[in-house]
């Protein structure tokens, strides 16, 4: 077994190697902040399908599912292996320690690594609801974040962009220089061009998504009363233009609708209910590829500091909302709302100051740099209070066993 004393090495907020202790402190963290159910059902749990389940949002869904709702099921993201020379990735110990969460709360839960947009995937998750869970899935959450999707019918692969939409668009952002001294650059993107946004809403708007579901359905595998939700992001009026109203956006206006056509289809053959779940901002390594959402990100921080909702606790209240813990309340458009403590005006007004007010010379009075930072190096699991760094730690920690 190889151990290492592991120091952060990195290129902007991309990570070489990732820390396995942190990782998995990081994931018992995340279960303490997790605010435990009243009462958890009653047998061996409802049936739940998690994708992209090793970060961020999918994350939280595990790991809120797993104390909040009593879930067992399959749990899928896209990670890599330890190699000989740089460790797995971050959420390849995420996984690991996820697996060691539903073991000790007696869960049964099973980790699948591949391409959730592959029908391979699809087959080898139909499979296993039929084996071991009963033949009967009772929730589906899609939570993958990706730049690449390859459609299976046509083999076409269609990758993502982060562009606005009918005009450049110059902002703001954040980057930190060797040192980590930061800097508020302006920077500029050009309008998507082409199939700019048809390639970006093929990849993150809802066709995944749908086909998972005719999938199961197909081979009977949805049960009655079926809920399933997508994650989606609305965001401030200081990112409209690179994100809702930006590539990104047109996907998740895609996602939303996608989420209308489903919950009606659901709703006359199980009895289910399809809704997209809208979050808050949260620093993620989907969220700091976005121009512009590191230094609004940070700025929010330092408006609401520790009321700013963590994705586990909001996840929480979406189980809740699932399992009919609580009423489920959708928006309008029929979207869960759990990003109003991020959108609410006085929050908004306030981050919308500071954002006009920060320069290079001023933004670490009114940013949390620190937090952001230690966000950032915490998701390869360095910066995580309680853990050793001086240590050498094992590298080569097993993907969790069926
Ligand atoms: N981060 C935010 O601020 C934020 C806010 C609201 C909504 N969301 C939404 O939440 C969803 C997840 O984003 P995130 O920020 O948590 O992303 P993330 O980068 O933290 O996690 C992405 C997950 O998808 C998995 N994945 C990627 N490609 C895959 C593939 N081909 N097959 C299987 N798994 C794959 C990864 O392994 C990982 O588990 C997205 O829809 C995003 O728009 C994010």
């Amino acid at each position: 077994m190889s151990e290492r004393v592991l120091t952060p090495r990195h290129r902007g907020f991309l990570f070489l190697d990732s820390h396995p202790a942190g990782c998995a402190r990081l994931v018992a963290d995340m279960w303490q902040a997790c605010p435990g159910a009243a009462e958890l059902p009653e047998g061996e749990g409802p049936v739940a399908l998690i994708m992209g389940s090793s970060a961020g949002y999918g994350l939280a869904a595990t790991v809120a599912g797993l104390k909040r709702a009593g879930i067992r099921g399959i749990a899928v993201s896209y990670e890599k292996a330890p190699s000989g020379r740089r460790t797995a990735t971050a959420g390849w110990y995420r996984t690991a320690a996820t697996a060691d969460l539903a073991r000790a709360a007696g869960r049964d839960l099973v980790f699948l690594n591949g391409d959730a947009f592959s029908d391979l995937m699809k087959d080898q998750v139909a499979e296993l609801i039929e084996q071991r869970f009963g033949g009967r899935l009772d929730y589906l959450i899609h939570s993958v974040a990706a730049p690449r999707r390859t459609d299976p019918d046509t083999g076409t692969t269609y990758a993502s962009v982060l562009k606005p939409i009918g005009r450049a668009n110059r902002t703001r952002t954040l980057v930190f220089d060797e040192q980590g001294v930061p800097e508020v650059r302006e920077v500029e993107t050009g309008p998507a061009e082409g199939d700019d946004v048809e390639q970006t809403v093929a990849v993150m708007g809802g066709a995944d998504w749908e086909r998972w579901i005719d999938h199961l359905a197909g081979r009977g595998l949805l049960g009655e009363g079926f809920a399933t939700a997508a994650l989606s992001y609305i965001g401030s009026p200081l990112t409209a233009a690179i994100y809702r109203q930006g590539t990104i956006g047109a996907a998740k206006l895609h996602l939303e609708a996608t989420a209308r056509t489903l919950n009606e289809r659901l709703g006359r053959t199980v009895g289910g209910r399809a809704v997209t779940s809208v979050n808050g901002a949260a620093v993620t390594q989907s969220s700091t590829a976005v121009p512009g959402i590191a230094l609004y990100t940070g700025l929010l921080r330092g408006v609401l500091g520790e009321d700013m909702v963590p994705p586990v606790r909001q996840f929480a209240s979406l189980w809740d909302q699932l399992t009919g813990a609580a009423p489920l309340v959708p928006d309008e458009e029929g979207r869960i709302r759990l990003d109003g403590w991020e959108l609410a005006d006085d929050v908004q007004a306030a981050v919308a100051e500071r954002w006009e007010a920060a320069t290079t010379g001023t933004v670490a009075g009114l940013a949390d740099l620190d937090w952001f930072c230690a966000e950032v190096r915490r998701l390869y699991g360095f910066s995580v209070p309680g853990v050793d760094y001086s240590a050498a730690v094992a590298t080569d920690v097993p993907w969790p066993g069926r």
